[in-house]
């Protein structure tokens, strides 16, 4: 749905040349949501914002939906920005109109003549859950509230892609879960390709497909999102992953430590959490459980134990290796 061909944008400020986006090639599928996570000044907006030509590229192939945007003369580009939604942090609602009015004003400007637009904005105040709130102005709604205007503004007019630029990162955590919810049902009833950026990794856990990590401009790694928190290769992701899944434990614990301490990760289904009593039922061993937590990385769960192994050195040693053949991954730390 969405191919991105080495591109760059390099801006050029008094001071010098500034690099947004460092030669990013990637592919996002149709129908998939996908995550770009990096810290403040990595290139995500700018990078975001060439997906849909707002941020012009200084090279590299930007092509959506089959259409190569950056071969588009100024009114194709307008057109094809049409099936490509956007939504921001700030919202950007106009204060002086209704929520009604702020929702067809997305259609009035691509056309849609007056008599189909009150049905179309009364269904997608439906969909977005503020048909009660048709009448309200900007002021007198909640944040939630009005990033969900401002996401039936964005599906105004069918689009096939939705731009989420932080579009989480001013609300509170009960409404960004809302918001995700209502993203992830558009995605799976609507079948829009969302591509959000966030450095917050609760909201790519919660609904990314696969997720990219930004640093300086550049792509640093790239991957299904189960893979990238079970496996990170690169150490900001795993400074990412942390966010979500810390487990360093306390020094006053780990100097009273005398046995194996070991990390044991899987994916948390029934059958294999029985591993950890299985091992203790057969070795002359015993297990402290210092930490232990299962994350559902969109719906799949991911099971991270921190255990003390305690007993006979040979029998630890057995016990480990036990662990080791029935675990995928299993680390002395
Ligand atoms: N209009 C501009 N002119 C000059 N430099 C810019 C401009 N926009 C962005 N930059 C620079 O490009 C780099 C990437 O910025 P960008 O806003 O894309 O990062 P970001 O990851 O989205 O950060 P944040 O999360 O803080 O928004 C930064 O060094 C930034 O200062």
């Amino acid at each position: 749905m969405i191919t991105l061909e080495k591109v760059a944008k390099i801006y050029e400020t008094k001071s010098g040349q500034v690099v947004g986006v460092d030669n990013v090639s990637l592919t996002i599928n149709k129908g998939e949501v996908y995550g770009i996570v990096g810290y403040s000044g990595a290139g995500k907006s700018t990078l975001l914002r060439c997906i849909n030509i707002l941020e012009r590229p200084t090279s590299g192939k930007v092509i959506v939906d089959g259409v190569d945007l950056l071969k588009l003369k100024s009114k194709q580009l307008r057109v094809a920005r049409q099936s490509i939604g956007m939504i921001f942090q700030g919202f950007y609602l106009v204060s002086s109109k209704t929520v009604f009015e702020n929702v067809a004003f997305a259609l009035k400007a691509a056309g849609v003549e007056k008599t189909k637009r009150k049905e179309r904005v009364l269904e997608l105040l439906e969909l977005v859950g503020l048909s009660d709130k048709a009448d309200h102005y900007p002021t007198q709604l909640s944040g939630g509230q009005k990033q969900r205007v401002s996401i039936a503004r964005a599906l105004a007019n069918n689009p096939k892609v939705l731009l989420c630029d932080e579009a989480t990162s001013a609300l509170d955590p009960s409404t960004t879960k809302s918001i995700l919810a209502l993203l992830k049902k558009i995605n799976l009833e609507l079948g829009i390709t969302i591509v959000i950026i966030t450095h917050e990794m609760e909201v790519v856990k919660e609904i990314c497909d696969r997720c990219a990590v930004m640093q300086d401009g550049k792509v640093v790694e790239e991957g299904p999102t189960y893979d990238m928190f079970s496996n990170p290769k690169e150490p900001l992701t795993l400074d990412f992953i942390k966010t979500v899944l810390d487990f360093e434990l306390p020094q006053k614990l780990l100097d009273s430590i005398s046995g194996t301490l070991v990390r044991l990760q899987f994916r948390g289904e029934l059958a294999e959490e029985a591993v950890v009593s299985d091992m203790l039922q057969k070795f002359s061993v015993k297990g402290n459980i210092l930490h232990g937590k299962v994350e559902y990385i969109k719906e799949t769960p991911l099971g991270i134990f921190i255990m003390e192994l305690v007993g006979e050195k040979t029998e630890q040693e057995k016990a480990l290796a036990y662990l080791k053949d029935r675990v995928k991954q299993v680390e002395v730390i």
